[in-house]
């Protein structure tokens, strides 16, 4: 269980993290979304513990993991700007991994070089910039650590390899019950695997929500009477936002999907839709319920 409690991050006058407090359970895929600067490497290098925070506490399993090798040896952490060693391969980086890694799985490190076609002889420092991050997520996953973080990983693959890595990451999931952190600047990047997300915004964590519950419990109702009316007659419903053009009304309804239908259905409507959200959709709302603009937040790809 990873537990980060009111982390606070400056570099110098400059405040990085703000109060950032998020629990994460065992076996769950988290996926963090924010926009250039927005403090997501920084969160990532709090919890693997190469930063010490100002104030606040990053816990993995009960432990502290600044300057703690106990924590460190369950973290495995993929940062966005790669380092290997100078003129190294595939094969001397897995050597120096294996001394750091009490269970670093040789036979999982072949076999996954093999699967992503690199050759661990050749110097890792001639490979194309997708191949060093193919690289990079070889020696994790290949270190069998509980505790998985991919700072940004998934944007610099091509579509095939993104999707052998997310293949790749639910099964150990599914398998080892690791926990996985994956940040990145798109939301659908990350929402076909994560089971939860969480938008950070200039140092703070403005959303953090089950995705499930995310896509569920809101959801669009288009309803039209004969006779006419105006937004008092929903006074029962949650109404996030709300639209009528003559006999039609547009709203965001958040409850019970099913509870809500029925109430409607009991209205007589003349046309009653009922639709999902799309998560960019239910991220914009959210937002933009505590004030953010959410374009402002988050690269939206049209
Ligand atoms: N070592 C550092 N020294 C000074 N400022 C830093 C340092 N590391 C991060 N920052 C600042 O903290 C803020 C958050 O940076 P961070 O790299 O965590 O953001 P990010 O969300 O990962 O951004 P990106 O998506 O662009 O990688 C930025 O304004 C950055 O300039």
């Amino acid at each position: 269980m990873i537990n980060a409690e009111a982390i606070h991050k400056s570099f110098e006058d400059f405040t990085a993290l703000d109060n950032v407090t998020c629990n994460i359970s065992d076996g769950c895929i988290y996926g963090m979304v924010g926009s250039n600067g927005a403090g997501k490497s920084t969160f990532l290098r709090v919890l693997s513990g190469v930063y010490k925070p100002d104030k606040g506490y990053a816990f993995i399993d009960g432990l502290n993991v600044y300057e703690n090798p106990k924590a460190k040896q369950k973290i495995v952490f993929v940062a966005d700007d790669l380092y290997f060693l100078p003129g190294a391969t595939l094969n001397k980086m897995a050597k120096l991994y294996a001394s750091a890694y009490d269970r670093f799985d040789w036979a999982r490190f072949k076999e996954l070089t093999k699967l992503f076609g690199l050759d661990p002889k050749k110097s890792i420092s001639n490979f194309s910039k997708g191949m060093k991050r193919q690289a990079a997520i070889i020696l994790a996953l290949s270190t069998r650590t509980k505790y998985m973080f991919f700072d940004e990983t998934f944007d610099g693959l091509d579509p095939v390899m993104r999707n052998l890595v997310k293949k790749l990451i639910c099964n150990d999931v599914a398998e080892l019950n690791s926990t996985v952190i994956v940040t990145s600047h798109s939301l659908r990047e990350l929402e076909d695997i994560c089971d939860h997300l969480a938008l950070l915004h200039k140092g703070g964590m403005v959303l953090d929500s089950d995705v499930l519950e995310l896509k569920t419990s809101q959801f669009k109702v288009q309803v039209a009477f004969r006779e006419n009316f105006d937004k008092s007659r929903f006074e029962q419903f949650n109404i996030t936002r709300y639209r009528q053009e003559g006999s039609v009304a547009n709203m965001i309804i958040n409850g019970d999907r099913e509870e809500t239908v029925a109430l409607f259905k009991a209205m007589n409507p003349l046309v009653l839709d009922v639709l999902p959200l799309t998560l960019e959709e239910v991220f914009t709302y959210e937002m933009e319920s505590l004030g953010y603009e959410f374009e402002s937040a988050l690269e939206v790809e049209k």
